[in-house]
């Protein structure tokens, strides 16, 4: 391990590179295999992170192979252990801000399922993802001062075609790379506010999925599915936010199409799972050595797993294994596989203050909103006394004309009795004007009071999406409980370094036990060399059977590539001749030359401009300007201003006369006989006459040339001999040995001419059936 690298769960700086761990887990013998009677071929050694296969079958094999991994266990070892020692720390980094991923690995029926999700309804047996679940709300409960907003999504890779699970029927996803990492856009979110929820989500999820049976697995897994967990997190003290993602991804079945027992669908599946997984294992080979070419873009799961395999993530492979002989092969590749993936190097970035995080978004807009409710709630108080105020112009308008008419007026009681007058109609006027205007500020309240209630509602809905953190911790959890889940992750942490040490150990004592044992005579350093040589050759036998085993597995690789590459081609020639036969060529060619690649979505695309009969694209007819009158021809004109005719009306308005018609592209076209050679007739002509076979070859000059040289001459004196005698029978009859029947006056020029035509059911003759030549398979036409 170099000094910048170090395996994940052991503390340090953020910026450091990180091996992905890899954990192997091997599963007990099923009762099939018990019942067929299968070895036991897999050793797991979980003190010391080693796994022994030992290969019964070849005798002229290496008999036991060793694989060392961060940590290893067998089939005693129970959902809650694998659990806390590897999955507990992971998840703990990813409330702390880190991305992380579990992927779990494996052929068919190995468990990756039962890893991953377990069997629902049994505490013990439920697997990792609603494991996390409970540590990711335990967390939140615990957290005070922080806010929370976790959102959830599901989706499966099925044939290379990204699918959300949680909206089956939603359109086409697609894997996209920004600066944070790959995502993949409108992909549905659910924000979730507990464990409840989040389980509801899997449950449906699951339900969407594609399984399918095959001979290895009753209920396997056809797809990738990848269960992503976002979850937002802000420190209320300092307002500063940290995103920890976590997905959670359960493979299909890597399987020899032999051995599942693969229908047509099943092998189309397989090939595509394969050639999935295949480039998995190309872009960890690349990883593993340092190759300046990853190939990522191979396939949409390596595309998602970009950020976890050489990227920013926090990674984990659990690369689950069956213990049977039946399997040696499939576990050995895996074995090699997850060995491979060891040397990966990851640099995992917290996320801290990212720009587009949701909960900033929210919570600008509850600060909105709160403004919003504030200020219209403020307007509601100022509103009120405006009743009032209402009432002061009365008085000040009563006084004024009291002014006005009593500094004018000698009358006194006249003058009281009209502004007494005056008043009641002033006040009468004014009442209703008041009336009128409290109806309208009445009604605008009204409206302000609902909108502040929707924006209340609004608010309150926006606050619900965010989990306050530190509410229930005493509903949940005891101190006790803390306590303990405390001690697990230090016994995990504690159990980690014991299998770093030992196997450290086993190294140095190889070596102490060579630099002890010193040469005291010449006999015993020859004995001593002589032991090193044969442990050397032993591990040159070793590797070289290595070397063998990649070759074969590699083959085999190659020809079950070969064998899904000869279906499609199958399915692709099946295609062509459909299209030969049914598609006339030009629309063939338009098509051929309008179907674009979309580097971007890796797809085959017709581009949306037409393609017109001149094989241009765009449009011939002419496009309308907004500004501009349509045309219209002179006859429209004339019949538009002749006011008697009503059906002049008709041109009152634009026409399109004036434009050139679009015509439909032709798409057949006139037959045309095939043709044939002079030479070639002449000969199809005797045949037609003898019905016999014919000599193309000359018995003299042993040359086709001049026996069909010859042939032509007879025939040009035959007709020349027909045209002389008017009949041109003699020659024929000459040379035919059969009689030729000339019945109901027909001429035998007739009969040589329906030699030549299919009856039809018009014709009078009926020509009899050995009157066809059948020798040489002619048909008629
Ligand atoms: N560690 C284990 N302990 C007990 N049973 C197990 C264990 N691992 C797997 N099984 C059982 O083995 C069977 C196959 O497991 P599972 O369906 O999880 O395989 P898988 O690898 O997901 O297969 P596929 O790739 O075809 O989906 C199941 O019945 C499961 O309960």
């Amino acid at each position: 391990m170099s000094a910048k690298t170090r395996r994940p769960g052991t503390g340090g700086n953020q910026t450091l590179n990180e091996c992905v761990q890899v954990v192997v887990r091997c599963r007990p013998m099923s009762n099939r295999e018990r019942t067929e009677g299968s070895e036991e071929v897999v050793t797991v050694y979980p003190n010391r992170g080693v796994i022994e296969i030992a290969n019964i079958s070849d005798s002229y094999k290496e008999q036991r192979k060793m694989f060392t991994y961060d940590a290893v266990y067998d089939a005693g070892a129970s959902q809650t252990t694998v659990y806390n020692e590897v999955v507990f720390p992971l998840v703990s980094s990813v409330l702390e801000g880190y991305n992380g991923c579990i992927f779990a690995y494996g052929q068919t029926g190995t468990g990756k399922t039962f890893t991953m999700e377990g069997i629902r309804g049994n505490d013990e047996l439920v697997g990792i993802i609603p494991r996390t679940f409970e540590q990711i709300w335990l967390h939140i409960n615990r957290t005070e001062n922080f806010q929370f907003l976790v959102d959830v999504s599901y989706l499966e890779i099925y044939m290379e075609e990204l699918r959300d699970l949680l909206k089956p029927n939603s359109k086409h996803l697609e894997v996209r790379e920004s600066g944070s990492g790959v995502y993949v856009p409108n992909l549905h979110a659910i924000t979730c506010k507990s464990v409840d929820d989040m389980m509801n989500v899997m449950k449906f999820g699951n339900k969407n999925r594609t399984i399918g049976f095959t001979n290895m697995n009753e209920h396997s897994s056809r797809s990738h599915a990848i269960f992503m967990i976002k979850i937002e997190m802000c420190d209320i003290a300092t307002n500063t936010i940290k995103v920890g993602k976590l997905n959670l991804i359960d493979l299909a079945g890597s399987e020899r199409q032999t051995k599942t027992g693969a229908s047509a669908e099943r092998l189309k599946e397989a090939s595509k799972i394969n050639l999935a997984l295949s480039s998995l294992g190309n872009v960890i080979s690349a990883l593993a050595e340092g190759s300046p070419h990853v190939p990522y873009r191979d396939s949409k799961l390596t595309r998602l797993l970009q950020d976890s395999l050489g990227g920013n993530s926090k990674t984990i492979m659990i690369a689950n294994v069956g213990p049977s002989a039946y399997n040696y092969n499939e576990t050995l590749t895996t074995l090699r596989y997850a060995s491979r993936a060891k040397a990966i190097q990851n640099q995992p970035v917290k996320n801290e203050d990212p720009q587009d995080a949701k909960l900033k978004e929210y919570q600008e807009e509850i600060e909105r909103l709160k403004r919003l409710i504030g200020s219209k709630q403020l307007q509601h108080r100022v509103e009120k006394p405006i009743k009032r105020s209402l009432k002061k112009p009365k008085i000040e308008k009563k006084e004024k004309l009291r002014r006005e008419l009593g500094e004018s007026t000698v009358n006194h009681l006249t003058v009281e009795s009209d502004v007494g007058k005056v008043e009641k109609e002033i006040e009468s006027d004014k009442e209703n004007e008041v009336e009128e205007e409290v109806a309208k500020t009445n009604e605008q309240l009204e409206c302000e009071r609902l909108e502040t209630a929707k924006l209340a509602a609004k608010l309150a809905e926006l606050e619900s999406q965010l989990v306050q953190g530190g509410k229930n911790l005493l509903d949940t959890y005891s101190e006790r409980q803390i306590e303990l889940e405390k001690k697990l992750v230090e016994i995990a942490d504690r159990k980690k370094r014991e299998i770093e040490m030992q196997q450290k150990l086993e190294l140095q004592e190889e070596t102490t036990l060579e630099i002890r044992e010193t040469v005291t005579s010449l006999e015993q350093e020859v004995d001593l060399k002589k032991r090193k040589l044969s442990k050397c050759y032993a591990k040159y036998l070793a590797l070289q059977q290595e070397l063998n085993d990649c070759k074969y597995e590699h083959n085999q690789d190659l020809r079950e590539l070969e064998m899904a590459q000869n279906e499609l081609v199958k399915e692709l020639k099946r295609q062509l001749l459909i299209i030969d036969n049914f598609v006339p060529i030009e629309v063939k060619q338009r098509l051929y030359t309008q179907a674009k690649y979309d580097e971007e979505q890796e797809e085959w695309k017709f581009s949306t401009l037409p393609l017109n009969c001149d094989g241009i694209y765009g449009n011939k007819r002419p496009v309308s300007h907004p500004q501009r009158r349509r045309p219209v021809s002179e006859f429209a004109l004339l019949e538009a201003k002749s006011a008697t005719n009503e059906a002049a009306l008709r041109f009152k308005s634009e026409n399109i006369v004036s434009y050139e018609l679009e015509m439909p592209c032709r798409t057949t076209q006139e037959y045309r006989s095939p043709k044939i050679s002079a030479s070639l007739q002449a000969v199809l002509a005797q045949a037609m006459q003898t019905g016999d076979d014919i000599d193309i070859v000359d018995a003299h000059t042993n040359s086709i040339r001049s026996r069909l040289e010859s042939i032509i001459n007879a025939n040009a004196s035959a007709a020349t001999s027909v045209t002389t005698n008017g009949h041109g029978l003699n020659n024929t009859t000459a040379r035919n040995p059969k009689p030729t029947r000339i019945s109901n006056g027909v001429s035998s020029t007739a009969a040589l001419d329906s030699n030549r035509r299919p009856p039809t059911g018009r014709s009078q003759l009926k020509k009899p059936p050995s009157a066809y030549p059948k020798a040489r398979g002619l048909v008629n036409k």
